[in-house]
């Protein structure tokens, strides 16, 4: 039901197929369907999509911590049955896959008219722009056909790939001393990553935890943002600060739930062994209640970001700055399509009313 912001709606979890399940022609269990309704009050700021988007992120969190998951509009819908595998080739690659954030398909619409009117094609931002960033770090998310790695959300930063030798100079790799030994730089940079603090870094699952970047200056004054300093000390501030944030630091980035802190940590997914129902259900609800995000990092640095008519690009956008790699999948078939606008009337009050949370 639309929500125009003054009035109330209630918590609602439905679970279909229920607890005894479903099979399916061959006798393969069905996935359970899950309905989610956030609870919304006056006086509490519900954030349109985006809110919507942030609750539903940590539902599933508590309810199964699935690490992928699919975002579609509510006027799209899967168009092509290998969508998800297509997807899952690039997240689950050995290589490539633990440093993507998500996978972007087109938007493909239907009933566009012979001459598209109405530009619902975009061909130049869909066929050109799109392919040109795929090149680049990755093309920017567009708010529906996309297929995220959950921890990405987390405001978590990719893992760390193992490094190739590097150039000390224009000419020479690392291993070369005749200029470039004893240059201070390196040996701290490489004095300081020892083994086990790698190990270390390693049992965090290679995850960076809200690392703020120290710049550094040089005796010029210049600012010496130079990568080596930057990966030589990797890992270390937050290592630093874990215990710390184990427990006050996590509650204010993610709020005072502990069954969702216990998932965000899950760099596989999936829930802890024995958890049972009975808590899940009742967090799933707290988890959407409306002021759980409050004093939190909700909608600011994690999730989906608020403040914004369009609220995919900046989503996209800080989980770009924080080094993930995004990849751009056009498939023959149009894995996803969406109805297309006709006129220019049904575009404007689309527009007006997604942007008020109508
Ligand atoms: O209060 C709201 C408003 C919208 N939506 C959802 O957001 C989607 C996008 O809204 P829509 O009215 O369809 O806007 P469009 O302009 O068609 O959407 C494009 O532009 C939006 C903003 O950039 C992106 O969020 C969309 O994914 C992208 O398809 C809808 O389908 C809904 O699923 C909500 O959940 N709550
Ligand atoms: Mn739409």
């Amino acid at each position: 039901m639309a929500h125009t912001g003054l009035g109330t709606t209630l918590v609602t979890i439905q679970v279909y197929l229920g607890s005894q399940g479903a099979l399916d022609v061959v006798g393969k269990l069905l996935p359970k369907l899950v309905y989610v309704s956030r609870e919304k009050r006056p006086g509490y700021q519900h954030h349109k999509k985006a809110g919507a988007m942030n609750a539903l992120v940590r539902c599933s969190a508590v309810l199964t911590n699935a690490p992928f998951i699919l975002n579609l509009d509510c006027d799209h819908y899967i168009n092509n049955s290998n969508a998800i595998r297509e997807a899952m080739c690039f997240l689950m690659d050995p290589q490539l896959g633990k440093k993507l954030c998500y996978v972007q398909f087109p938007q493909r619409f239907d009933g566009i008219d012979l001459n598209d009117r109405y530009a619902n094609r975009n061909i130049v931002f869909f066929d050109i722009n799109m392919k040109g960033l795929d090149g680049i770090q990755g093309p920017v998310y567009v708010g529906t056909g996309c297929v995220f790695n959950r921890q990405a959300l987390y405001g978590y930063k990719p893992p760390m790939s193992e490094k190739l030798p590097k150039l000390t100079c224009d000419c020479w790799p690392s291993w070369c001393c005749c200029c470039c030994c004893g240059s201070s730089r390196m040996s701290k940079s490489k004095s300081k990553k020892t083994a086990p603090e790698e190990g270390r870094r390693r049992a965090m699952g290679g995850l960076s935890l809200f690392r703020k970047k120290k710049k550094k200056k040089n005796k010029k004054g210049y600012v010496a943002g130079l990568e080596e300093i930057e990966e030589g000390l990797e890992g270390y501030d937050e290592l630093e600060k874990s215990p710390l944030m184990s427990q006050k630091g996590f509650e204010k980035r993610f709020g005072r739930s502990p069954v969702f802190i216990t998932s965000t940590i899950m760099e596989d997914g999936g829930l802890p062994e024995g958890t049972k129902h009975i808590v899940v259900i009742k967090e799933a609800i707290h988890v959407i209640s409306c002021s759980y995000e409050e004093k939190t990092e909700w909608g600011k640095e994690i999730g989906w970001i608020y403040g914004s008519v369009t609220e995919d690009i900046l989503t996209g956008f800080k989980m770009h700055c924080r080094g993930w790699k995004s990849v751009y999948c056009t498939p023959r078939r149009p894995a996803f399509k969406g109805s297309a606008p006709i006129n220019p009337r049904i575009d404007c009050t689309r527009f007006s009313d997604g942007r008020s949370g109508l």
